[in-house]
């Protein structure tokens, strides 16, 4: 992955603003923000490890591997089944972070051992904030905190950084 080569992505402007709007949104954009800040660039909606190399080429530290919750394309994939390959793909160079669907400690947890250095969470926040304002934001997390502890008791770890591969084969 780390020699292949960067397909051309001269897509044209006609299709881009189809999409978009009044919208340019292009790899040059990213390059154009990293020439602007030494700040950190985390670039959300990566799927496929080119996709992630590219993030890389144009200046990305971090990747956040989500489908959006499907809000872009219905039937993309799911983010956890694409995180693996990126991680791979990205093999130390960037940050890997992943949402869409983390609805429990379960998933966390699998998240991380897959290799994500952490989770986002969007609509189970949203959801407890409909319900129940800020408590219910602070219930959402306290379950999603509990889940995440109870199911690491329940493979013998005590701390976030044993969390490793081995439990999702081994329990
Ligand atoms: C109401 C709503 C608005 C969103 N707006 C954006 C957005 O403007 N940009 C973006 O990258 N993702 C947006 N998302 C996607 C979320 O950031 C996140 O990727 C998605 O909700 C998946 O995480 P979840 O399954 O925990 O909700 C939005 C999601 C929701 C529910």
């Amino acid at each position: 992955m780390k020699n292949m080569s960067i397909p051309n992505l001269n897509i044209p402007d006609t299709i881009v603003k189809q999409r978009f709007g009044t919208g340019w949104v292009t790899w040059a954009n990213i390059e154009w923000i990293r020439k602007l800040t030494q700040l950190p660039i985390i670039c959300k909606g990566i799927l496929s490890p080119i996709n992630a190399e590219l993030a890389i080429k144009y200046g990305a530290n971090g990747i956040i591997v989500s489908n959006h919750g499907g809000r872009l394309i219905d039937t993309a994939p799911p983010a956890i089944q694409c995180l693996e390959d990126v991680i791979n793909a990205v093999d130390g160079r960037a940050e890997v972070f992943v949402d869409t669907d983390i609805q429990s400690g379960t998933d966390v947890l699998k998240a991380l051992a897959i290799g994500a250095r952490a989770v986002l969470i969007g609509r189970s926040i949203l959801y407890g904030l409909a319900c129940g304002g800020q408590d219910g934001v602070r219930r959402v997390s306290d379950i999603l905190k509990h889940e995440l502890v109870y199911d690491m008791a329940c493979c013998g770890l005590t701390s976030i950084d044993q969390i490793n591969k081995d439990i999702l084969y081994k329990h």
